[in-house]
C-alpha cells in the first residue's frame, strides 16, 4: 500500500500542475491554468454555473485554493489549506477566461499567509485571503488512523 504522506503536488510530466482528483484526467477540472509567475488563467466551467450564466460561490472558493495552493507549492511541496476565506464583488461570468494574480504575504517556518485577486479587464470579481501550512510529515496516516478507529457507519447514521 503506498505511504499517503509520500504524496506530494508536482507538475506532471505533462509539465501541468494537478491535485489528486485531476491528476487521472491530465487537464483541470475546475479551469485553472497557471500562467506566469504569480499570474494563472481560470474559466468557470457552465457546469458550475450558480446562477444564469454566473459561477457559483464555491466554484470561485475552489479555485482560489487550487491558486493559492499553487503558489506556495513553488516553494514547498507539501501544503494543507487551514482556513480560506473570499469576498465576491460582482458576479463571475462562466466560460469567459479570467485572470488570478496570487502573493505570498507571509511565509514563516509551516505558517503561510497568501492572497489573491480575480479580475476580468480593469474589474475585479473576487479576492481571497489564506491561511496554509506545511503539512506535518504524518497529516495523512494520522487522518487514516483516526478513522480506522470510528465505528462502522450503520443504516441509522
Ligand atoms: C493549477 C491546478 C492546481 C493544482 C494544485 C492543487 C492544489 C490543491 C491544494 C488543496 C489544498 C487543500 O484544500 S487541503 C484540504 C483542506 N484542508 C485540510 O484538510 C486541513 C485540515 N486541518 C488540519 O489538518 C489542521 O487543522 C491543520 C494542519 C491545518 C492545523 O495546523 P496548525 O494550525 O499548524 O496546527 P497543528 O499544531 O498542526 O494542529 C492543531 C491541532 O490539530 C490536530 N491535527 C493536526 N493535523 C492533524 C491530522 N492530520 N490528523 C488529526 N489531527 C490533526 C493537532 O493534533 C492539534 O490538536 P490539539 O493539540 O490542538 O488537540
Amino acid at each position: 500500500m503506498p505511504d499517503s504522506d509520500s504524496f506530494t503536488i508536482e507538475p506532471s510530466s505533462s509539465g501541468r500542475m494537478l491535485c489528486g482528483g485531476c491528476v487521472p484526467d491530465g487537464v483541470c477540472r475546475l479551469g485553472v491554468e497557471p500562467r506566469d509567475g504569480m499570474w494563472f488563467d481560470v474559466t468557470c466551467p457552465r457546469h458550475w454555473q450558480g446562477g444564469p450564466g454566473v459561477a457559483h460561490g464555491g466554484w470561485i472558493a475552489a479555485a482560489f485554493d487550487d491558486v493559492l495552493n499553487t503558489a506556495a507549492l513553488r516553494t514547498e511541496p507539501r501544503m494543507v489549506t487551514k482556513s480560506l476565506s473570499v469576498e465576491y464583488l460582482r458576479p463571475v461570468p462562466v466560460d469567459r477566461k479570467l485572470a488570478v494574480l496570487a502573493r505570498i504575504e507571509r511565509h514563516e517556518g509551516r505558517e503561510w499567509t497568501v492572497s489573491a485577486r480575480m479580475t476580468l479587464g480593469a474589474d475585479t470579481l473576487a479576492t481571497a485571503h489564506a491561511e496554509l501550512r506545511t503539512r506535518r510529515p504524518d497529516h495523512y496516516s494520522r487522518h487514516e488512523h483516526w478513522l480506522a478507529g470510528l465505528p462502522l457507519p450503520t443504516n441509522e447514521n
